[in-house]
């Protein structure tokens, strides 16, 4: 059934001024969207690490005031100018620079470029793309360079880093199912029952994992995801086995990497890099499709915690403290 255009929508806005950065629920005119073909009925979003940033002020994410932080939604197209899209067309839209050059995800309306969506897969719904969000579909990315450069199951052990949160709870997952032997490193040792049920064979602490000390350390991982640089992935990369591969999509502990082109040279390692705001669309649908098929709603449920746009703030604050444990769904009401 197509749904009513209506004439205001309400958003959680990041504002600026001479008082600080704050964030406050307002309601706007449809207007005030950003330009772009679609016309989204946003249903759900969800909370990133980099929506902690944005919501709290911290600097770096939004690139300017005021704005709708959420870097990923889920909904239905109301209308689409450029024809690609039917008015009822289920849709998610991670990346591409949405809560942090434009308009994103907490709000009940927006707007966004025909290229940018991706059907929602069959026999999925919104909560369910949210439960992935762009935390896991970064994660998909990341399994699927590994599997392209020779990380096959079998081939030893899988080391995730920031094993806890939310991109490394589903690497964790979607190794697992894939067959591979996953160590899971967190800093939240009380998480261990938790990474054991999503299928890791061990759990290290964060501080289990050796910093760079040589150039080249023995030889450890098959291959790595990694959402914590620094020296952390200094350490990873060292300790890579021949041939093996680094998956690099975040830098939660740092983004320095302090490390010599001796791994390169001498082990063959790949160390590779994952960006999954401008990933091409044809890339994003494969990984969609591969993620409704290895982590259907049933196995995201014990990853995934609910909660309303109103509680987006107070959870800003828990998810910068490290005190939110995998994915949290935003309902847009
Ligand atoms: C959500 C993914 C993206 O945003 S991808 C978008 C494009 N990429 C980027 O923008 C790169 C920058 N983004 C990041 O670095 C992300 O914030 C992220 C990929 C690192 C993690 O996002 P996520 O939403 O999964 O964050 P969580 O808070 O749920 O988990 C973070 C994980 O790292 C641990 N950690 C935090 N600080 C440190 C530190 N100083 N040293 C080591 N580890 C740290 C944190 O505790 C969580 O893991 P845990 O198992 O609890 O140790």
């Amino acid at each position: 059934m197509t749904q009513a255009i209506p004439d205001t929508y309400r958003a959680l806005r990041v504002l600026k001024d001479d008082q600080g950065v704050r964030a406050e629920l307002q309601t706007l005119p449809l207007s005030a969207l950003p330009d772009g073909d679609v016309l989204i009925r946003v249903t759900h979003s969800s909370l990133n690490y980099k929506d902690g940033l944005a919501v709290s002020g911290r600097p770096g994410v939004l690139r300017t005031h005021p704005m709708t932080p959420g870097i990923d939604l889920a909904g239905t197209v109301l209308e689409d100018a450029s024809g690609r899209w039917q008015p009822g067309d289920a849709v998610i839209l991670t990346g591409w620079g949405i809560g942090e050059r434009q308009d994103g995800g907490y709000a009940t309306h927006a707007r966004a470029r025909p290229g940018w969506l991706v059907a929602q897969p069959a026999g999925t719904d919104a909560h369910w793309a949210m439960s992935v969000g762009t935390a896991g579909f970064t994660a998909m990315l990341a399994v699927m360079a590994l599997e392209e450069h020779g990380v096959t199951p079998g081939s030893g052990e899988v080391l995730v880093t920031g094993a806890a949160g939310g991109v490394g709870s589903t690497a964790v997952a979607l190794l697992a199912r894939a067959g591979h032997t996953v160590v899971a490193s967190t800093g939240r040792p009380q998480e261990e029952d938790y990474l054991r049920d999503l299928g890791a064979a061990r759990i290290i602490g964060r501080d289990e994992l050796p910093a760079l000390s040589r150039p080249l350390e023995k030889e450890r991982w098959a291959g790595v995801v990694d959402t914590v640089g620094g020296a952390t992935l200094a350490g990873a990369y060292a300790s890579t086995r021949t041939h093996g591969s680094l998956a690099v999509c975040g830098l939660a502990g740092g983004h320095d990497l302090n490390a010599t082109v001796f791994p390169l040279i001498l082990r063959g390692v790949n160390l590779l890099g994952i960006d999954s705001v401008t990933c091409p669309p044809a890339r994003r649908e494969a990984a969609w499709a591969r993620l409704a098929r290895d982590l259907p709603a049933t196995r995201l449920a014990a990853v995934t915690q609910t909660h309303p746009l109103s509680d987006v703030p107070a959870l800003a604050a828990e998810i910068l403290a490290g005190r939110v444990r995998g994915r949290t769904v935003i309902e847009i009401g």
